[in-house]
């Protein structure tokens, strides 16, 4: 069963009530990653290669705090610290006005167990512009069953509130 958005809040912090959806919370764009070098997937381990925190100057003047996002791939940091409860697995999806303005957010699997302001795979299909700390996705809860809690490279990530 999916749970309330009510519920979900409560494992999403900040949150402002324009957040808290009939079925989840919505998740803001705190900064946009460009990556510069390969990464790897190994048989035994990963690497997450180079990148930078791409700039907002272009629009500063006419639109601060606007990230001008030409057609490419991106990374996304979300706005709010995440917590997955015991018994349950997260997904999250992209708001869909996101997706009607030919973007896209692609997402793995939310641990149960897991604490942390996570990421996503932002596609721009088509020039956009996102405001910093616009909602762009939204994160629902399913009850499930798991083995062990989250444990791996990712827990506490981004927590201190820095780039
Ligand atoms: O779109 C997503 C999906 C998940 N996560 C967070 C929550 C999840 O619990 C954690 C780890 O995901 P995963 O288990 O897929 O990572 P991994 O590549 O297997 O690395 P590790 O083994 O270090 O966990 O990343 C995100 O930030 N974004």
């Amino acid at each position: 069963m999916f749970r309330s958005g009510t519920f979900v809040a409560e494992h999403v912090s900040p949150t402002t009530d324009e957040q808290v959806q009939p079925n989840g919370v919505d998740l803001t764009l705190d900064v946009v990653f460009e990556q510069l070098e390969p990464g790897r997937i190994g048989r035994d381990g990963k690497q997450i290669g180079d990148r930078v925190a791409r700039s907002m100057e272009e629009l500063e003047e006419k639109d601060p705090d606007t990230y001008y996002l030409p057609e490419g791939a991106y990374v996304a940091r979300y706005g709010e610290r995440i917590e997955i409860p015991d018994g349950h697995i997260g997904f999250v999806y992209p708001r869909s006005s996101l997706m009607r303005n030919s973007c896209m957010l692609n997402t793995a699997v939310w641990d149960a167990g897991y604490e942390g302001r996570g990421e996503g795979l932002l596609q721009v299909h088509h020039d956009v512009e996102i405001e910093r700390g616009a909602r762009i996705a939204q994160l629902v809860f399913a009850e499930a069953d798991h083995d062990d809690v989250y444990d791996g490279s990712y827990q506490g990530e981004n927590l201190s509130g820095g780039q």
